[in-house]
Order: C-alpha cells, then structure tokens, then sequence
C-alpha cells in the first residue's frame, strides 16, 4: 500500500531510515542520486548530447549535483548550476560541492545578476534539482524567471522529486509557476500535487523510485492520502470459493436508460456480469428489454408499467442498487428516485443524471443511506458541491460534503480520488483513452457488482476504480487512445480481474 506524506513525515522517515539503516543523510542521498541516475538513461539520446543540471541549494540540489557528477562519470555532456537562492547551502549540498571541485569539474553559480545568461537549445536535457519538497514559499523572481526559460525551450525536462514551484500540501500561489517537467522522478513514493489535475496535467509522466526508505517506518506513520496501486488493491480483493453458488456472490439491481440513452445501461448491465455478481437484475424502459436480452442474456429485466422511462420497484430484495447511468431528468424520474432513496436500506451507487437531480434538488441528500457511493465527473462534482479555487481546497470541500452526508464520492480524474470521511485514495490505473461516453456507465456496473458480493462501500468504490482503469490499461494494448471504447474496457475486465488472483 502506497502512503503520501507531507513535507515534515517525509524528514521524519529521512532521519528513520537513516537510523535504522545505521547510515549517514549523504548516503542516502548517493543512493536516491543514483537510483534517479539509472532512470534518467532511458530518456538521453546520446552521450555528446547537452545536459544542463540546475541544482538549488537544498537537499533537492545536493541530488541534482550528485546525479550530474554520475552522469559525467558516465562520459554524458553536462553543464551544472548552482542557483544561489540562499548563501546557506544544505551540508549535503555542501559535500557534494566539494566532490564536484575536487574533480575539477566547473559548477556556474546562477544569481539574479545572471539568470538571464543561460541558453537552453532545443534538443538540450534539463535536469530540475532547484526546489524539492522543501519548497514553502514562493520562489524568489529571478527563479522563477529561471523556470519560466525552462517552460518556454522545447528541451526534454526531468524534475528530481518534485518539479520546482510545487507546494507539498497546497497549492502554488496565484501568478507563481512550476517546472512543467516532461518526466518527474519522484522518490519512494507518490507525491500529492503530482495527483491533483491541476498540476498533474502540465506534468507529462512521474516515475517513483524506490530509495529504500525503512518499510516499518512507513507503516507506521498515519496519514490521511493513499495511493492504490496493484499490491492495495489485491489485499482488497476477496478470491470466490471452491464451495459457493451464485447466491454468494449477491443480487445486484441496475437502474436506468431512457429512450435513446439505452447504451449506458447496457454497458454498464454488462460490466456488472463481468465483474462477478451472482445475479443481475436491470430496470430500463419496457422497450429496451428486447435490446437487453440480446445483448446480455445473462441478465433479468425487470417489469414495469412505463415504455420510456424508469419508474419504481422494490429495493429489499437486492444487495446492491446502482442508480442512475443515463435515466434524465423528467418530472416522473425525479419522484421515483426520491422513492428510490427513502426505500433503500443499505449502500447504493448513484451516478450521472442521478446525481444531477440530486443537486438540483439538495433536500433529497439527506435521503441518501448512509455510506452510498456518488461517481461524479468533474462537472457534477461542481454542481453538487459548489466551485473550487484551486485542488486542494476541491479536497476540502469534497471531505466536508461526504462527513456532512455520511458518503463516499468517487471523484472521476485521471487519478479518481475515492474519498471517505477519514481519508482519500487515489487510483493509480487508466488512460486519457477512457475520457470518453460510456466509461462512467461501466464504472457504475462494476463498483454496483462489488457492492452486491458484500464488498464494503469503501472497498467496493476504490478496487472498482482500480479495475476499471486496469481494464481501459490493458485494453490500450490492443487499441490507440483514440480509438479506446468503453465496450473495450468491459471486454478486458477478466484480464484486469486475473492480475487480482495472481499473488
Ligand atoms: N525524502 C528523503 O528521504 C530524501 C530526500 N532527498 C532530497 O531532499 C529534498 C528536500 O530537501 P530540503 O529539505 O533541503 O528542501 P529543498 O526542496 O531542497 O529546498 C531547500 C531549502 O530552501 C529553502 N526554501 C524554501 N522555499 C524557499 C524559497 N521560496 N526561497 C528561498 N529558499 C527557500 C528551505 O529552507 P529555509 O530557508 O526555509 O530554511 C528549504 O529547506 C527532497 O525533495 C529530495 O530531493 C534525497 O536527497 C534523499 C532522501
Ligand atoms: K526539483
């Protein structure tokens, strides 16, 4: 299970690791430099090809003055800086200085009198060590101007840590920049603006390098954001037993479509069966059940009176509901939603015109039992929770709207954040293929399918998440972002389930 810390828990596990490990803070730094080395190779085309290394005066820069000493060692072209933001280097930095001068190798001091000096050609390599996580003010002008040179050449840029200008646990100033790095190579483990759109989407690619920070350290320390890769959520997953029938794995009732708005309820009918529910019932209007049955003749339609739209059933009789995928927003849904919501007595799943109905008409959330799951894209966040000034305040504002309701928001991202009243988990899987009509619907059908196996809600939300992104991953294998559907996604499910079982 990946942590996310901030700045402080990551000094706390620095000077664990260091005892623990019985060695001294340079040796963990030549191990992080190296380790950082190794994965920048990959992006280097040539050894004559020039290679800038900016290094602040921290420990961030103390990584970048050990890597550019590496990488001439290696025979690679580098030009290394120090950008001069202080006359206090990091005794490390220091150190490390002191190697370079007895290799002879020329460090260029950069202050606000020669910022403007540098050149960057555009096949050039820059490697960002200004700022790492120690960053808690904004950066001086001429570092910014600096970073702003950077932004503007076409050069390949590697970001060590963090990319310079990035704000551990808030978000950079307004006006303020950041290193908008091609790669960024990020220690241990995940940092918190790396995840967050706003930043995330200048920032091309991030790596994490392992550094061998002590593991019962990491443990140990609590926190708040988590990182749900493969390893989380195959402690999650609950194999099915040799002994078990189909009532084991749950009865799971999907509800929605309208005419003309039948696909998503198909799709996500058919994610709910390949996600492993015991038996599924659909309510769609009466005239898509043929629809239904052709596509899917696993699942059971449900009768009722109206052709167009849904209307209302009895609850008790699942163990799971998923509400919502492609219903709309007629007078008649409305009523029989705001039924919907009264009946039901345990966790549902609510998506799409669902949660636009409920956010035109606040009073039902109260309704909402407790724990239920909401999956609202960006814009239904918006319009359920109000707007946002920056991301983290969007965090904010999502944890207090789900401890006021006693909910579980899946906010869709490219890294969806599942968040609960004590804690956010962000998902590691998916591509920009997947940004597409009918991805949500298939969400919908996989986490309503968790649901009914007597998956907890919060559980059920993040390995749904996780294995729909792994799906849309390994249908990417066989298609082009472009061309990547949601059918796709449903059809790669069992791949995505097989890495589950695979321990
Ligand atoms: N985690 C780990 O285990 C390992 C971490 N390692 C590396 O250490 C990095 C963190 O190093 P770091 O703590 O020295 O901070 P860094 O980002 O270099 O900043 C330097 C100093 O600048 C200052 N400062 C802040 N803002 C400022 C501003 N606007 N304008 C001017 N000054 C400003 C502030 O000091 P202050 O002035 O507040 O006293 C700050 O301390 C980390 O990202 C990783 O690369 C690895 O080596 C090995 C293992
Ligand atoms: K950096």
């Amino acid at each position: 299970m990946m942590k996310i810390f901030d700045a402080e828990q990551l000094a706390k596990l620095d000077q664990l690791t260091l005892h623990s490990q019985h060695i001294s803070s340079w040796e963990l730094m030549e191990r992080a430099a190296k380790n950082a080395l190794h994965a920048s190779l990959p992006f280097l085309k040539s050894k004559q090809q020039n290679i800038h290394v900016f290094c602040g005066v921290g420990n961030n820069g103390g990584d970048g003055l050990a890597i550019a000493f590496h990488l001439i060692k290696h025979g690679y072209n580098v030009k290394v800086y120090k950008v001069e933001f202080s006359k206090s280097a990091s005794s490390d930095f220091q150190q490390n200085e002191k190697r370079l001068a007895e290799a002879e190798i020329l460090l260029h001091t950069i202050t606000i009198a020669n910022f403007n000096e540098v050149i960057i050609a555009e096949n050039d390599i820059l490697i960002d060590a200004i700022f790492g996580v120690g960053l808690n003010r904004r950066m001086p002008d001429f570092v910014e101007a600096l970073v702003a040179q950077f932004n503007k050449s076409k050069a390949f840029c590697i970001s060590i840590d963090l990319p310079s200008g990035l704000f551990l646990n808030e978000a950079i100033p307004h006006g303020a920049s950041f290193v908008k790095a091609d790669v960024c190579l990020t220690f241990q483990l995940p940092k918190l603006p790396l995840l967050l759109p706003e930043n995330g989407k200048y920032i091309q690619q991030f790596q994490i390098i392992p550094i061998g920070l002590a593991q019962e350290a990491i443990k140990n320390e609590e926190t708040q954001h988590y990182f749900v890769d493969a390893d989380f959520a195959k402690v999650l997953y609950k194999p099915r037993a040799k002994f078990s029938h189909k009532g084991t794995y749950g009865h799971a009732l999907l509800v929605g479509g309208q005419v003309g708005m039948l696909g998503s309820i198909l799709l996500a009918s058919k994610a709910a069966i390949k996600s492993g529910v015991g038996k599924l019932s659909v309510m769609l209007p009466n005239s898509g059940k043929t629809n239904l049955h052709t596509y899917l003749p696993e699942a059971m339609a449900i009768n009722h009176t109206e052709n167009n739209y849904i209307s209302f059933t009895e609850l008790t009789i699942y163990d799971s509901v998923g509400i919502g995928v492609g219903i709309g927003k007629s007078a008649a849904v409305v009523a029989a939603l705001a039924k919907f919501l009264v009946e039901a007595n345990r966790p549902i799943l609510l998506d799409a015109d669902a949660l636009n109905i409920i956010s035109e008409h606040k009073n039902l959330l109260k309704s909402i039992p407790k724990d239920s799951i909401l999956t609202p894209h960006p814009g239904e966040l918006k319009r359920l929770i109000g707007g946002w000034q920056n991301d983290f305040e969007k965090l904010t504002k999502i944890k207090s709207f789900v401890q006021k309701y006693n909910l579980i928001v899946v906010a869709k991202e490219a890294y969806t954040c599942i968040c609960s009243a004590k804690a956010f988990y962000f998902n590691s899987t998916g591509n920009p293929g997947m940004a597409k009509a009918g991805s949500g619907d298939v969400l919908s059908g996989i986490i309503t399918s968790l649901l009914a196996q007597n998956y907890t809600a919060l559980n059920a939300a993040i390995l749904g998440v996780f294995l729909h992104g792994l799906a849309g991953d390994f249908a990417l294998k066989n298609e082009s972002e472009a061309s990547l559907t949601a059918s796709d996604i449903v059809d790669s499910l069992g791949t995505a389930f097989s890495i589950l079982t695979d321990r």
